[in-house]
């Protein structure tokens, strides 16, 4: 039986505000909507240890700027089989999705990796993302596990999980 401590961070402005558009097996689309994306993250831990404090600081700092970079923009997967990027430049973004052609200011886009822009994707690319910034503040004899949530509205939305092998003895 493993037996962990789990702290979370989940506040107001920790979100972002950006439009997507829902790919189907189908391949029709959503017309393009937006959600507030409220995001809860959670760690597990070894330990409590003083030395070992994770601070809440230095987490909520970097998830604001992470979430920062998705705010009030149109979210798009580029690795969506239905999408096709036609040019982009300093000023636009132009792009088809599902036949459809849009063009927008290269400054309200955000092109993630993604085959489909969902809450279970955005999740998963905000934990690679976090991961990658939070850096040596994840230390592998302190956290056992980062939980990222994405929630579209209230009791709607997806986590990903990312765990680390066991601490080493
Ligand atoms: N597996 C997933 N399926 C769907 C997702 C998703 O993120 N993962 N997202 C959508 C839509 O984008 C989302 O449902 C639209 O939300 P909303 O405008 O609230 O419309 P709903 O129909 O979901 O809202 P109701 O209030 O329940 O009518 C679709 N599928």
């Amino acid at each position: 039986m493993t037996s962990r401590h789990r702290i979370f961070v989940s506040k107001d402005v920790l979100k972002f505000s950006s439009a997507h558009m829902t790919v189907f097996p189908d391949g029709s689309k959503e017309r393009l909507h937006g959600h507030n994306f409220q995001v809860l993250l959670e760690f597990e831990l070894h330990t409590t240890k003083l030395v070992s404090l994770l601070d809440f600081g230095l987490v909520k700092q970097t998830l604001a700027q992470v979430c920062a970079r998705w705010d009030q923009r149109l979210l798009l997967g580029t690795r969506c089989p239905a999408f096709e990027l036609v040019k982009q430049d300093a000023t636009e973004v132009e792009f088809k999705l599902c036949g459809k052609r849009y063009v927008v200011p290269a400054d309200e886009v955000a092109l993630l990796p993604l085959e489909n822009v969902v809450v279970e994707t955005l999740a998963e690319e905000l934990a690679f993302v976090l991961v990658e910034q939070l850096g040596s503040l994840l230390k592998r004899d302190v956290v056992a596990a980062m939980i990222v949530t994405v929630s579209e509205s209230t009791n709607q939305g997806g986590s990903y999980r990312w765990e680390w092998e066991p601490r080493p003895s």
